[in-house]
């Protein structure tokens, strides 16, 4: 291993004494290391020099057995004294350039960053890497600053494009929630995290070597799906068309569950419209049932429409044994921007999985980007944006998922494409509950989608395992059309036009889709 050799941060190892599980330090560091961690970091908050001196020689000792660099946290003269190939320092240890004049040329230094700000004054004080943090809260560190959460870290990632300066995600790291850390802190110009830094999840635990093997070989194989993300769909509008068709007959040959947690108002119509596509609703919003049902059913909506506190518990394990199952989560955020409660409990959920698809009006996927562009006024839209295409595409590219922003024109972006779907009738926009009827056709599409493909895509199962823009596509044309046709209806109004739509939603012809759609793909 050479001084000028490139780090590999995949697996960054923090040390922590203070939580090792029954093996000594060094069996635990052994084990590490043999588990495949890439990186360690010494950390020694509560350690005489001395004693920091000899861990740091011992552990040097057995890492150059396993060629894996070691850094020391923020001590210069105890880095200095072991050899080490770098230092890690916090924001207010000593300065970048003081350490860089004191530490032997080529030497590694990390600092940690809590901000964008934080970022860029690494990024010119020329740091090596970057250790972005707490994405959670964590026992090992007692928090000053408030968490970043993953959807935090994108931001972040983006201010060190076109630098050669790496990152690393800290902070309550586990194998259990690295896929949605992955997938979640990409950033909308495809900057990924480097590696992650753990420390309770190898220390802790009762088998280190396990743990460390487990971590490694989720952050490979999460890279590689998230890195699937940016792949688009080459089909053209006309072949997307066909697979939209047949994912709709797929919904009536395969019937599968679609678990809805949604809102009070709409859950019986709701229920109703699944049934009519050809589907099997659950209406299901107890945590102690989430795994169970996760296995059973083909998709699950998360519908914020009537939150309440005690919903949180249901919906975050919702989403995340969804992610585990492998099965399409599709996200609508209704009425986000009504109060800081929803906007922080959406924040809450999006820390904790990964949708496949949001769907929202222009007034709620305009509070999840953060633009004060669209307006909304509770759960209805008031107004639109004036480049919706180049919206979905950067939102699709933030969430690294399927967007579909709802309206008179309905707009679906891979990140890459953007469809525009202009099937409709204002009837839809009078009602309640048309865009929630539309999130369980989504989840519905998606469902099939995700048995369709099931044999041929093993990775990106986590957002991409079925042809998710062609399910959405599908969604739409079907609530659309059928809408179209209901209206023709001799006598409808705003009571008989739910009844009707259903009805017709049940008796829609793949051929009349067809006929009908008008689905253009916008350059
Ligand atoms: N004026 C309209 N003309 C045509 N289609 C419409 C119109 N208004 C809504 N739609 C259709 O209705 C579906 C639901 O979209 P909408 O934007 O109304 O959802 P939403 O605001 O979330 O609804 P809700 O909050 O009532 O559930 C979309 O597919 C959209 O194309
Ligand atoms: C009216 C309403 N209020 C909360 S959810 C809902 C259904 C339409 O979004």
């Amino acid at each position: 291993m050479q001084m000028d050799d490139p780090i590999d941060f995949s697996l960054y190892l923090v040390t922590d004494r203070s939580l090792l599980a029954g093996k000594t330090y060094l069996e635990t560091l052994e084990q590490a290391l043999i588990g495949g961690v890439t990186v360690v970091q010494i950390r020694e908050k509560d350690s005489d020099t001395a004693e920091f001196l000899q861990i740091a020689q011992e552990s040097k000792a057995i890492c150059d057995r396993y060629k894996v660099p070691l850094i020391i946290n923020d001590r210069i003269d105890i880095a200095l004294a072991v050899d080490a190939r770098g230092v890690h320092l916090g924001q207010s240890d000593m300065p970048i350039n003081v350490a860089r004049k004191l530490m032997p040329e080529g030497s590694i230094i990390g600092i940690s960053c809590n901000s964008v700000d934080e970022v860029c004054r690494a990024r010119e004080s020329k740091a090596d890497y970057v250790g972005l943090g707490s994405v959670w809260d964590t026992q090992t560190k007692r928090l000053t600053k408030v968490p970043i959460g993953v959807r935090g870290l994108g931001v972040m990632l983006e201010a060190l494009d076109g630098s050669e300066i790496k990152a690393v995600a800290i902070g309550g790291i586990k194998s259990t929630n690295l896929a949605r850390l992955i997938h979640g802190s990409w950033s909308h110009t495809s900057h990924g995290l480097d590696g992650v830094a753990v420390v309770s999840d190898i220390v802790a635990a009762p088998d280190p070597k396990k743990a460390a093997q487990l971590l490694k070989s989720t952050f490979i194989a999460c890279k590689k799906a998230a890195l699937s993300f940016d792949r688009t769909s080459l089909w053209s509008r006309d072949e997307i068309l066909d697979k939209a068709i047949t994912i709709m007959e797929g919904v009536r040959t395969l019937n599968p569950v679609i678990h809805q947690i949604t809102n009070v108002v709409v859950s019986n119509q709701s229920a109703n419209i699944t049934l009519a596509l050809g589907a099997s609703p659950i209406m299901a919003t107890a945590p102690e049932e989430m795994s169970d049902l996760a296995k059973l059913s083909g998709a699950l909506l998360i519908n914020i429409g009537t939150l309440r506190a005690e919903s949180l518990e249901g919906m975050r394990k919702g989403g995340y044994y969804g992610n585990a199952a492998k099965k399409p989560v599709v996200l609508d955020p209704v009425g986000v921007g009504a109060s800081d409660f929803r906007k922080s409990f959406v924040n809450e959920l999006l820390n904790s999985w990964q949708p496949s698809v949001i769907k929202g009006n222009a007034g709620e996927l305009a509070v999840l980007a953060g633009s004060s562009e669209a307006a909304s006024r509770g759960v209805d839209s008031t107004a639109g944006f004036k480049d919706p295409v180049s919206f979905v595409k950067q939102l699709a590219r933030k969430e690294r998922c399927i967007i579909l922003l709802t309206g008179e024109t309905d707009y679906i972006s891979d990140g890459k494409r953007v469809f525009a779907l202009k099937n409709g009738h204002p009837l839809l926009g009078k009602i309640t509950g048309s865009g929630c009827m539309l999130g369980s056709c989504v989840a519905s599409y998606c469902a099939a989608a995700n048995i369709l493909v099931k044999a041929v895509d093993i990775e990106g199962k986590l957002t991409r395992g079925g042809d998710f823009l062609s399910a959405a596509i599908g969604a739409v044309l079907t609530l659309t059309i059928a809408s179209e046709l209901a209206a023709t209806r001799k006598d409808i109004g705003i009571g008989s036009f739910v009844s009707i739509l259903i009805d017709e939603v049940a008796a829609l012809q793949p051929e009349t889709v067809r006929r009908l759609a008008k689905v253009e793909e916008i350059e």
